[in-house]
């Protein structure tokens, strides 16, 4: 058991550890060697539509081969605990990778009598190793993969008609989560009743992020008038190793930082403790719309 468990309530079992993250940690190879490792499990035949079997066999990848950046078990559970709370028609991720959350969150969706899990994913060869393993758990009628940068994706299902967002988890490029968070606001798709679940918000953290969110609608509403025109790349509260970490694939980053959100939401925000799969400690901010102020 780790000896600085963050929370008294749990502690990491280090026998379920996933390896250590490296340097270079994602998008070397190892999502396709993902694929091939899955696939050829002497038990895939048992694998084919069993959710619960897919995550066994990425997770023994994770734990004997290599890091993969998943939420893993234990940060997954808060998420599906709220999925069995919430019972949401409608969840979206934002990051789905090699589709792990989408796997977990999509089957706990359907079990509770949900509709459509969208998990929205910019690299396309990641978008493709989701689609593969959501087809080989049997999730394919639940899980749609929206190929794309996250703003352009949630643009994309409001056009399409997505009026409300019942449950978001949110796990993509970490400057990204407040400007998403703003974009759906204005958008209209956040309303009371909706619940927010943010990722990474020890590890590395985010303090842009929790910053709105725990703040009181007059704040709020008082940086909205300030805030005429923008400063900045949306990024300074960053590690470079995170706000330049998809650089390679995707360049440098352009966030929108004119999106000025809806600051009349009122949110009630509180912090889970638990662990990324490796057992580092990190935890996830659950946040709560109770509707709107004036
Ligand atoms: C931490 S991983 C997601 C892990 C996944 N949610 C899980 O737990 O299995 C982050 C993912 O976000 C994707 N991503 C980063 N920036 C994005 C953006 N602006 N729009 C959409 N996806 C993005 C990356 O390509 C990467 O696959």
């Amino acid at each position: 058991m780790s000896s600085d468990s963050p929370d008294a309530m749990t502690n990491f079992d280090d026998s379920k550890a996933y390896a250590a993250q490296e340097e270079v940690f994602f998008d070397d190879g190892r999502e396709i060697e993902l694929l091939h490792f899955v696939y050829s499990r002497p038990n895939i035949d048992e694998i084919r539509g069993s959710p619960e079997k897919v995550l066994a066999a990425i997770d023994e990848y994770g734990r004997t081969r290599k890091y993969l950046m998943n939420v893993g078990e234990d940060k997954g559970r808060i998420v599906t605990d709220l999925i069995k709370e919430v019972k949401p028609k409608i969840m979206i991720e934002l990051g789905g990778y090699v589709g792990y959350s989408a796997v977990l969150f999509g089957a706990a969706v359907r079990d509770a009598g949900g509709k459509t899990y969208y998990s929205l994913e910019r690299n396309p060869e990641f978008a493709a190793v989701i689609l593969s393993l959501v087809d080989l758990a049997g999730l394919s009628d639940v899980v749609k993969v929206v190929v794309g940068s996250s703003d352009q994706g949630i643009r994309r299902l409001a056009q399409q008609g997505l009026d409300k967002v019942d449950l978001m988890f949110i796990d993509h490029y970490k400057p990204a989560y407040l400007p998403d968070l703003k974009l759906c606001e204005e958008l209209g798709i956040i309303q009371q009743g909706t619940v927010l679940a943010a990722d990474n918000v020890i590890k590395p953290g985010n303090p842009p992020y929790l910053e709105y969110v725990r703040s009181p609608v007059e704040k709020k509403k008082q940086e909205f008038l300030a805030s005429t025109s923008s400063s900045g790349l949306g990024t300074e509260d960053f590690d470079d190793r995170y706000s330049q970490q998809y650089e390679k694939t995707h360049g440098a980053e352009r966030l929108d930082t004119m999106i000025k959100g809806d600051p009349r939401l009122v949110y009630s925000s509180e912090l889970i403790k638990s662990f990324e799969p490796t057992g580092v400690p990190d935890g996830i901010e659950v946040t709560r719309c109770k509707g709107k102020e004036g």
